[in-house]
């Protein structure tokens, strides 16, 4: 797990979109797995920018959304994919036929998971998977005590869950119990996890998933099994890590490394 600790958040915003421009000159045809939530939003930002300049194009693009609610239909404007339509696609040049959100409102939602997964499968599987957390280290919508090895499936919300989301509806307006998300296992299989979080609400939880046991307690804890996840996190964010100048020796050598061998190229 590599941690990568910027000033603030525009930062944070800033390298996570370099990895995805990065990803897209190697492979214009590139999987993205995407999340929902307030942290990813500059990202998006960013990826919308480079695409109007020009500089990136999302022609090639298939995408595959980490969560959606159970029960509510995509035009509802909590749901994710509306959210993702109306802070993403709808800004890009991608195939709107390429972008893909669990169903919600499916008749048979454990079809529809296994559809989910198969689909991802057809697409060759994810290159980079974008990832938030929650407060209580949840991972799309995989809350504590999920499976480490689950697939797409149906899950129960947390109170705190609930609590945190209940910002977005309105007073009285019905609010999902369950939600539909990729599992656990789902989320490991892809190349290269990024994960973001800014904010002191999320410190104790980055501080769970980087030095915590690998528990079902943290499901964001398990990325520590991961072959290739980047953390990029905020100071605020940082500020429960036993040691957060360690991980930015650890950077700063990285960049160092990549320039010398650059010079080499
Ligand atoms: N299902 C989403 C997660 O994917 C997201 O990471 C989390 C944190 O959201 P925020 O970035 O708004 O703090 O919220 C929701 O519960």
């Amino acid at each position: 797990m590599k941690v990568v600790i910027l000033d603030d958040a525009a930062n944070v915003a800033k390298y996570g979109a370099g990895i995805f421009l990065d990803q897209l000159a190697k492979k214009p045809d590139s999987v993205f797995g995407l999340a929902t939530g307030s942290t990813p939003l500059s990202l998006y930002r960013e990826l919308i920018d480079s695409n109007h300049r020009g500089e990136v194009s999302f022609a090639g693009v298939k995408t595959f959304n980490l969560d959606e609610y159970m029960d509510l239909a995509p035009e509802h404007p909590q749901s994710y994919r509306h959210f993702m339509n109306r802070e993403f696609f709808d800004h890009i040049d991608i195939n709107p036929d390429n972008t893909r959100v669990p169903p919600g409102d499916a008749a048979n939602p454990l079809v529809a998971c296994r559809e989910y997964e198969a689909a991802i499968r057809d697409a060759g599987g994810i290159d980079i998977q974008l990832l938030g957390i929650g407060r209580n280290g949840h991972i799309g919508f995989n809350e504590p005590t999920s499976c480490l090895s689950s697939r797409t499936r149906v899950k129960t919300l947390t109170r705190e869950t609930i609590e945190d989301n209940a910002r977005f509806f309105r007073e009285g307006e019905f609010q999902p119990q369950l939600s539909i998300t990729m599992g656990i296992g789902t989320i490991m299989e892809a190349r290269l996890v990024v994960l973001l979080a800014t904010g002191r609400s999320k410190a104790k939880a980055i501080r769970a998933m980087v030095e915590g046991p690998v528990s079902a307690w943290c499901p964001a804890s398990a990325l520590q099994m991961h072959p290739a996840t980047v953390v990029i996190v905020d100071e605020d964010a940082a500020s429960e890590l036993t040691d957060p100048a360690f991980f930015k020796h650890i950077e700063a050598q990285n960049q160092a490394l990549l320039a010398r061998l650059q010079g080499q190229a």
